[in-house]
């Protein structure tokens, strides 16, 4: 483990296990939708890694696109203002839509990108993001496909950045204090 990273709370095998579980899931509930187009709908730059393991773990015919927003900028707090930075490169009018996101803290990124892809007039919309995070205070924003609910702190790995580092480390972890402050 790296001297900047205080502890882990998901190991890259914890992550693979749990994504099997949620591809079989969605492979399941989408089984019949298929032939209207499913959508994997990914949050840049944060979703980027999971949707790639979670595409792989759904056994069916899916199409990605992304969309990049940003909250956060480089700090730990969410602005509140949601930005569109890139928007999706095709229609999903009368298709099956899963947003991919990494995390759900404030809720503020999804509450918008539900809002905003709803109006679009997709044949169903749903979410499917890694981590919840265990706030008080959330926008009630519905992921029947949800990872694992982690503590209310500051998440590094697996597509999570602090100032853009350290989304590449294969297991989620806490920064250390030094770092989180
Ligand atoms: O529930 P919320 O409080 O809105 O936070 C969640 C969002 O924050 C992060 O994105 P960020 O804006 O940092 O962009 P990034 O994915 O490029 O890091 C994360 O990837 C989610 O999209
Ligand atoms: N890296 C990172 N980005 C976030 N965006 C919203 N919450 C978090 C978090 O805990 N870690
Ligand atoms: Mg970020």
């Amino acid at each position: 483990m790296r001297n900047d990273v205080s502890h882990i709370l998901f190991s890259e095998e914890d992550i693979a296990n749990r994504i099997m579980v949620l591809g079989d899931a969605i492979t399941r509930d989408y089984a019949d939708k298929a032939d209207d187009g499913i959508v994997l709908v990914t949050v840049l730059r944060g979703g980027a890694i999971f949707m790639a393991d979670l595409a792989r773990a759904i056994r069916l015919p899916v199409e990605i696109d992304f969309m990049a927003v940003s909250s956060y900028g480089s700090g730990m707090k969410s602005s509140g203002v949601v930005r569109i930075l890139k928007d999706l490169s095709s229609s999903i009018e009368g298709k099956h839509v899963i947003v991919v996101e990494d995390i759900i803290d404030s809720g503020l990124t999804l509450s918008y990108l539900l809002k905003n892809l709803s109006a679009r007039n997709p044949a169903s919309i749903e979410v499917a993001a890694l981590l919840r995070k265990k706030t008080e205070s959330q926008s009630d924003v519905r992921s029947i496909y949800t990872g694992f609910e982690c503590p209310d702190e500051f998440i590094v790995g697996y597509g999570l950045d602090y100032q853009e580092r350290y989304r590449n480390l294969p297991y989620i972890a806490v920064l250390s204090s030094e770092h989180n402050e």
